[in-house]
């Protein structure tokens, strides 16, 4: 079987049990012996104010204990606008061997159109797709592409250009609950594994 790398980009303002049970997901379904977990530096679309090192650190924090999922902190690192093909790229120089297999939410894929090279991302490696609200009205131009690169979710089908739905069940977790919730001073311990420390540090409180 071809070598296989999965990465999972992510904002993670702040990782939550959705993320974990993700790159849990990835890696189990399609046998990858290695998760990469990408937090943005500064992401395309939005500007957390959270500091990258920081989210940095708290997910580096939720992955002690699982198994082959690994914080990259290549993005953090940069300090600049972090596109998805040129992280793919880099990956795949680094791993010339390797078929890069990467994540996104449904909601993300509904909106890949406004990503940076995104035709090119396509043909850049596997990409699994996690079901979310949004994901069910695809723009046009998105549906035509899932049905033309549609594959079943499993080892043997792994190929460069194909898509393939992780096969879960909708979760609700989000980051945006977790930091509305927090802002009203609410516990977060069955969203976040980290909730804890968020509570103690006050960063998403409503008075910082
Ligand atoms: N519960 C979830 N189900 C499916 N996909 C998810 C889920 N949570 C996050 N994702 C996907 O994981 C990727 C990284 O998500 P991100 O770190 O932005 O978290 P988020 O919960 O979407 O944050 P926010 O609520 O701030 O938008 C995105 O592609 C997103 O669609
Ligand atoms: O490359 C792009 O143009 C691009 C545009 C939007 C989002 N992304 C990536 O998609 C991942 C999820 O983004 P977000 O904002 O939903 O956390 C993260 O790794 C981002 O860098 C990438």
């Amino acid at each position: 079987m071809q070598q296989a790398l999965g990465i999972y980009g992510g904002t993670f303002n702040p990782v939550h049990f959705g993320h974990l049970a993700l790159a849990r997901a990835l890696r189990d379904r399609f046998a990858l012996s290695e998760v990469r977990l990408i937090p943005t530096g500064v992401p395309p679309h939005r500007t957390p104010d959270i500091s990258a090192a920081q989210r940095l650190e708290w997910l580096k924090l939720s992955l002690s204990g699982e198994q082959n999922l690994v914080a990259d902190d290549r993005e953090v690192r940069k300090g600049n606008v972090s596109f998805t093909f040129d992280t793919l790229t880099e990956l795949q120089q680094e791993q010339p061997h390797s078929l890069l297999v990467w994540l996104i939410g449904g909601d993300s894929f509904a909106h890949l159109p406004s990503w940076y090279r995104w035709q090119e991302l396509l043909e850049m490696g596997h990409l699994v797709v996690a079901n979310r609200p949004g994901f069910s009205k695809l723009p046009a131009e998105i549906a035509g592409e899932f049905a033309k690169r549609h594959a079943e979710a499993s080892p043997q089908t792994l190929a460069r250009g194909k898509i393939s739905v992780l096969p879960l069940p909708l979760m609700p977790a989000s980051s945006t609950l977790i930091r509305e919730k927090l802002a009203r001073g609410e516990d977060v311990s069955d969203l976040s594994p980290i909730a804890a420390i968020l509570q103690q540090s006050g960063l998403y409180s409503k008075n910082t």
